[in-house]
């Protein structure tokens, strides 16, 4: 304990204050009456599912509300609030472009902020997913988000491909638990002719594995029309990202894990430069898209032709006006960001809070570095992988034995016993609980309470 506070003292968690964290009272959980009251706050340490409420985010939307009931349609083109420098709601998402670009790696024109991420994944495959009849195989993983599974299978079914026959979902070898670097580039290799896109996450969203994205991306680019698209549902806000450098040709994220925009917030797309730009010469000559309105020149807009001129880059790939009131929520949360001083400044702190994690968690009695032969007894091992550079802020324990019954299984009885007693991480079914530190608001006090209590918990099993 002594300890987690020096280290809170000389790497202060500068903007904890900036955020709404839930209490023991508002989360309807007993404190403990000595140490804690029913205002104190739990310990959030699940920041990769849903970050915590920025402050300012209410005042941000409050400011909308009043827009939209001082002025109602005219606030599209003059804001109520134009004397305090906000943007009317017709160009509400540009001030973002600021803001956003620098999380991913991106050129401003090579990002915008749309949709929902699924839904993005979808529009992007659209342009990006062109199969022939020889070249039709999407190379991703098997363990994929369901809902990024749902959409690649579908993407082949729409495309009229067997996605049986298109689909091929690298698998983590037997007793690993995450994909070898080597592995993906060798299934690269050999599928070389007929593949036409690698579609993988940046972050792993069970184990946690921070994919070799430089690495794979350039490898893929070695062959003739290899596109390479990344999920960054895990990774945007929580590692640095270098797409633009790295060649990526598309991406997508949601906003509402370490960009803390709100539950279903909008989310976010990167087209790169070499398959957004519209010149002007080139009339009519852009990649084929779902398109809308939001994604015409913004000056022909309202001039209800039947001419799609799409705006160069990837604004021109957005299709509806976007949610004002999910803007701002984006907005706020990213000025924190900035102020912090970037993703730069997250990874550092990240890092420390993690590698802390790492420490507490190895020197626990049952901690296995490989899962045991004989899982009689309860324990746990971690499957993110503990080289730095292959992870973000999340940490994914499996726990065992595990049992059908939800009362006598280890990872419900951990899950139970921590949340109960406040702290909040995530369990993943059937035996693995999720533990992410975020920079911008945990403490390392929350992480020695959070593997104190989880060391608890075990010798309670045991
Ligand atoms: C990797 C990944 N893909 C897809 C989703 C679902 O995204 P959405 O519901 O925002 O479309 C999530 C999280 O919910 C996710 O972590
Ligand atoms: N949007 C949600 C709504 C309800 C419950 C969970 C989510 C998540 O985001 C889960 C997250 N994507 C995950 O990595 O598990």
């Amino acid at each position: 304990m002594e300890r987690a506070i020096s280290l809170d003292h000389r790497y202060p968690a500068t903007h904890r204050d900036a955020f709404c964290i839930p209490s023991y009272g508002s989360m309807g959980l007993k404190s403990d009456g000595a140490n804690q009251s029913d205002y104190s706050t739990v310990t959030y340490l699940c920041g990769n599912s849903l970050g915590c409420m920025p402050k300012s985010t209410r005042n941000a939307i409050n400011k909308e509300l009043d827009a939209w009931a001082d002025r109602a349609v005219e606030s599209h083109f003059r804001h109520s609030g134009e004397q305090q420098g906000l943007t009317s709601w017709m160009d509400i998402d540009l001030p973002l472009s600021n803001l956003l670009p620098s999380l991913v790696g991106g050129l401003e024109s090579e990002v915008a902020v749309m949709g929902s991420l699924t839904a993005n994944l979808n529009s992007l495959m659209a342009s990006f997913y062109r199969p022939t009849s020889s070249k039709f195989k999407i190379l991703c993983e098997k363990g994929a988000f369901p809902s990024d599974f749902y959409a690649l299978y579908n993407q082949c079914a729409l495309h009229k491909v067997d996605p049986e026959e298109a689909l091929i979902r690298l698998e983590v070898r037997e007793g690993e638990s995450y994909l070898r670097t080597d592995d993906i580039i060798r299934a690269i290799s050999d599928n070389h002719e007929e593949l036409a896109l690698v579609c993988l996450p940046g972050v792993q969203y069970y184990s946690g594995q921070w994919f070799d994205m430089e690495k794979i991306t350039k490898f893929a680019h070695q062959f003739k029309d290899v596109v390479v698209g990344w999920d960054l549902a895990h990774a945007v806000g929580n590692v640095p990202l270098a797409l633009h450098d790295w060649g990526v040709d598309f991406a997508c994220w949601c906003s509402y894990k370490y960009l803390n925009s709100g539950p279903g917030a909008i989310a976010g797309i990167f087209v790169h430069e070499k398959h957004s730009q519209v010149g002007s010469s080139d009339n009519g000559r852009y990649l084929p898209r779902m398109a809308g309105w939001w994604g015409n020149n913004r000056e022909r807009r309202f001039q209800m032709k039947e001419v799609f001129e799409p705006i160069s880059g990837a604004l021109g790939f957005r299709q509806s006006n976007p949610s004002v009131i999910d803007v701002v929520a984006l907005k706020s949360s990213l000025e924190i960001i900035q102020d912090f001083g970037g993703i730069n400044a997250l990874r550092e702190r990240s890092l420390l809070l993690t590698n802390y994690l790492v420490e507490l968690l190895t020197a626990l009695p049952n901690y296995h570095q490989k899962l045991p032969k004989n899982t009689s007894t309860a324990g746990f091992t971690i499957l993110t992988p503990l080289a730095e550079k292959e992870r973000g802020a999340q940490l994914s324990l499996l726990f065992f034995p595990h049992h059908d019954d939800r009362k006598l299984d280890t990872m419900e009885r951990v899950f139970d016993y921590l949340n109960e007693r406040g702290v909040i991480v995530d369990e993943r079914r059937p035996d693995v609980i999720r533990i992410a530190p975020v920079p911008l608001y945990n403490t390392f006090q929350d992480v020695w309470r959070a593997v104190t209590l989880l060391n608890e918990a075990i010798k309670s099993i045991a």
